[in-house]
């Protein structure tokens, strides 16, 4: 079995070496402007260390990787019940197309394409104020991440509050089927505002821990969910994880993964580790286009995946 460290820093070395990076996201203008030469590769592991390559003291935007977080906030707060309001089914499209929302009643096909994101936030808004929703969400990460400098960008979620007309159709539309009851506005300033969640790699692996770890965040000793519920958000995250990229994110990398335009990547390994990679560039389906290949490299150096196959295969 080759070395993590080993390992790490050659996915690392690479990454920084090609010249094939995607396309950065310029539909939220903000994101348009960072530097598609950024990698960073963080695994945090079940003694608490994290093992780091690249850019991993850099702020970036998790953008769609909060969903992660939003629907396990969503689950503690209303259960099952959840799943009356969201479906948990590969939609096989976009993550902010609209089309199956009209013969689907208004029911998002699952919680990480924008519609069930949209609707996921609600739940959390009910009976809250929006200021208070949105610190509850933060709090969350700055918990699991076990570290109080976790920001909101502003500048990010004003970007796209300005731009944001195609989540606020999806928001509106679910609105008129009532799977929204909160008011639109409020709904989509709290997403917004947590899709603009800054964080380092390392922070976001050692967030992602307690999925690895049966619901318990090794690092901290804190019990998050519990072991099923980690187990079943695992699920959805290697089905739904990456939209219409989901198929082949599990064929090339074989982890439940999830992916957000910013760039990064949250991907678990069950009972071993949780790894954040972080590259701006896009590929078509708007994953992250290196960050899907450095954990192509991992998941094969490391016979990681959870579908089988022994270490330092080839791809
Ligand atoms: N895939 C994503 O990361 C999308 C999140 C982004 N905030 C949006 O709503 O469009």
């Amino acid at each position: 079995m080759p070395q993590l460290s080993d390992v790490v820093a050659e996915i690392a070395a690479e990454m920084a070496a090609r010249p094939d990076r995607g396309q950065v996201a310029t539909y939220i203008p903000e994101l348009g402007r960072v530097d598609p030469n950024q990698f960073a590769i963080a695994v945090a592991l079940a003694d608490g260390s994290v093992v780091e390559g690249g850019d991993c003291e850099t702020f970036f935007s998790i953008q769609s990787v909060s969903k992660v977080f939003t629907l396990t906030l969503a689950l503690g707060l209303a259960g099952d019940r959840l799943w009356n309001r969201v479906g948990r089914e590969p939609s096989g499209s976009r993550f902010n197309s609209i089309v199956q929302l009209e013969q689907e009643r208004g029911i998002p096909r699952n919680p990480f394409i924008n519609a069930g994101a949209i609707a996921v936030t609600d739940m959390i808004l009910s009976g809250h104020q929006p200021r208070e929703a949105l610190g509850e969400i933060l709090r969350f990460l700055q918990f699991l991440s076990n570290d109080d400098s976790v920001f909101i960008d502003k500048a990010v979620a004003a970007s796209e509050e300005r731009t944001g007309y195609n989540n606020r159709a999806l928001a509106n539309f679910m609105k008129g089927f009532g799977v929204v009851d909160n008011p639109v506005e409020f709904v989509l300033g709290v997403y917004f505002h947590h899709c603009a969640i800054a964080m380092t790699a390392r922070q976001l692996a050692r967030s992602g821990s307690f999925l690895a770890h049966q619901g318990r965040n090794p690092a901290t000793g804190h019990s998050v969910v519990t072991a099923e519920r980690a187990r079943r958000i695992n699920a959805v995250m290697l089905t739904c994880g990456h939209y219409d990229g989901s198929g082949e994110f599990a064929y090339r990398v074989g982890l439940p993964g999830k992916s957000g335009v910013g760039g990064a990547i949250l991907a678990i390994v069950p009972g071993k580790a949780s790894v954040a990679v972080w590259a701006p560039g896009l590929d078509a389906a708007g994953n992250s286009h290196l960050g899907r290949i450095a954990l192509e490299r991992l998941t094969a150096r490391m016979g990681w995946s959870i579908f089988g196959g022994s270490a330092a295969e080839t791809s």
